[in-house]
């Protein structure tokens, strides 16, 4: 399946492409209303199905469909929200080709068991209002036997988000082509319930066409540093988590952790004195090392491979001068920001380089980026901006991490459960960024290896899960991932 997510404005170019291609629009209209027939007819028993169309090409699909379902032999109908002889172009036809009962979209209509929403689409200009918004509401806590085409009425495919907090909710939804935001982002993504991308015959070379920066998270756009068979551990790299002082030092501890089990060959946590038997007490594989002042956090900077400060790290006068002797060192290793390393140089007005990673949550990112967050329309702009910004990877943590690069290339997870927002949960994240750049990745590709590694932990854990679970079952997952022939060797 394709991992690319385009915009709305990239499917019109899409549409639009084709055309000029000699694949008429019409014949994408056919081809989508029959692939949402085959995916209703392959997940329900027929039952009785309205297909709500709206006034645009969307309902058009929802025409198509009705045929569709009809030939059949399901019991169906459409439920119009404007007079058929109002439509025009493609949906006009589509409408003209359906022969089924056929009334105005109200609440009068035959009971519906299952029903397609084929209201508004990628066409969405304004908040779902009358009968729309009646029947987006009257099947709000009906999800389950809604089927939407495209994305649920109501919901904008730009940002996932419902234009008055009115949309419908489904339990599938079949989109076209590729995946649009609404699919990842939160609350669309929620709302979509299942998500079939269905082709629909638009010519591979007007896609490729749009140039797309922007992926779903999966395996197959990235490769683990999996050790050569002679590995030693200094070159599967070396990683030091700055420790916060006294009675503030499990953070650090849970990076460096993750940081093992990531891979990383080495692990040193850099502790302030007053933290040292703490962190001594409790570290086995794990070193411990004394740094006094900014000179020890500049040679922690210089001798590791990558560097994670901000968990617990503090936030005082002096820890900045520290964080500033860790970001000043040259040459240096690649930092990964998080926590309180982010409260300390907010609003970010550093440039730091492409290998270095800063990670916030949504509170984070609003006081380190402010004007970027106000007047970015999604979490992908916004993050997208703030890399281009502080010219380094910026992970926005959340339900649907969004991962960018300065260069405008960007992932979306969506891994993960809700069981991950728990204390200590993005301390064990950024260690393991950290362990996947000491091993010699990319900081782009570590994040979003790092991100979806995380959220597969919170699927497989789920409810009771705490973040030192999340490292622990990290070999399990690890396992899945590794190549056959290294599989085989593990097994003689
Ligand atoms: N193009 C293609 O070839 C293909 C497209 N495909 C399908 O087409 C869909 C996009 O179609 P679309 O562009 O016609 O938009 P759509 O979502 O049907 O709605 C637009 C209409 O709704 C109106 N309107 C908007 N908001 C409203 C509101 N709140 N309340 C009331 N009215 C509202 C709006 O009015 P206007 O803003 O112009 O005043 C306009 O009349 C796409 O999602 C996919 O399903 C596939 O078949 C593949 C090939
Ligand atoms: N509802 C959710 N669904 C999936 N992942 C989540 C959810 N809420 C939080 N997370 C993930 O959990 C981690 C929490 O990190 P963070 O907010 O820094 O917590 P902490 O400061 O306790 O370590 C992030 O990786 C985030 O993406
Ligand atoms: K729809």
């Amino acid at each position: 399946m394709s991992r690319e997510i385009i915009t709305v404005e990239e499917m019109r170019a899409i549409d639009a492409g084709s055309a000029a291609a000699g694949v008429p629009t019409r014949t994408l209209m056919e081809n989508a209303g029959r692939a949402v027939a085959d995916a209703i007819v392959a997940r329900f028993k027929p039952r009785p199905t309205a297909v709500l169309c709206g006034p645009g090409n969307n309902g058009g699909d929802g025409w198509v469909a009705a045929r569709y379902l009809l030939e059949r032999g399901w019991p169906v109908w459409v439920e119009t929200l404007v007079p058929r002889d109002t439509l025009k172009g493609d949906a006009k036809d589509a409408a003209a080709a359906f022969t089924g009962e056929t009334y105005a979209l109200s609440r009068d209509n035959p009971r519906a068991e299952l029903v397609v929403d084929a209201l508004f689409g990628a066409g969405l200009s304004r908040p779902l209002e009358g009968e729309a918004a009646r029947a987006a509401n009257a099947f709000w806590k009906r999800a389950d036997r809604v089927v939407a085409i495209d994305v649920p009425s109501g919901i904008d495919g730009d940002t996932g988000m419902a234009l008055n907090e009115i949309s419908f909710g489904a339990a599938l939804t079949v989109t076209f082509v590729s995946k649009k935001p609404a699919h990842v982002l939160m609350p669309g993504r929620a709302l979509c319930g299942e998500i079939v991308v269905a082709d629909i015959g638009a010519p591979e070379d007007v896609v490729a066409a749009q140039k797309v920066s922007l992926f779903e998270n999966d395996p197959s756009l990235w490769s683990l540093p999996w050790p050569e068979p002679d590995a030693h551990k200094n070159e599967r790299g070396h990683v030091i988590v700055a420790s916060g002082g006294r009675a503030r030092t499990g953070a650090a501890r849970l990076s460096a952790r993750a940081a093992l089990r990531g891979g990383a060959g080495l692990v040193t946590v850099l502790s302030p004195p007053d933290a040292l038997d703490e962190n001594a007490a409790q570290l086995t594989a794990i070193m411990v090392r004394e740094a006094r002042d900014e000179a020890a956090y500049a040679q922690a900077a210089r001798i590791a491979r990558a560097l994670v400060i901000g968990p617990a790290f503090g936030t005082s006068d002096d820890h900045y001068k520290l964080l500033l002797a860790a970001i000043g060192a040259e040459p240096r290793a690649p930092l990964v920001l998080d926590a309180d390393a982010l409260t300390l140089l907010s609003p970010i007005t550093h440039g730091f380089t492409s290998r270095d990673v800063l990670t916030p949550h949504v509170g984070e990112f609003r006081r380190a980026f402010p004007g970027i967050w106000s007047s970015s329309s999604n979490r992908i702009d916004a993050t997208r901006a703030a890399a281009a910004y502080a010219r380094c990877v910026v992970l926005l943590k959340g339900p649907d991490t969004v991962i960018a690069a300065p260069d405008g290339r960007a992932i979306v997870n969506t891994t993960g459960s809700p069981f991950l927002a728990t204390a200590g949960s993005g301390d064990v994240l950024a260690g393991l960024i950290a362990a996947l750049i000491s091993q010699g990745m990319e900081s782009f590709e570590a994040a979003a290896v790092a991100v979806w590694l995380h959220g597969k932990a919170g699927e497989r854990l789920g409810p009771g899960l705490i973040a030192e679970d999340v490292t622990e079952i990290l070999p399990a997952i690890l396992n899945d991932l590794a190549p056959m022939d290294l599989k085989a060797a593990l097994n003689g």
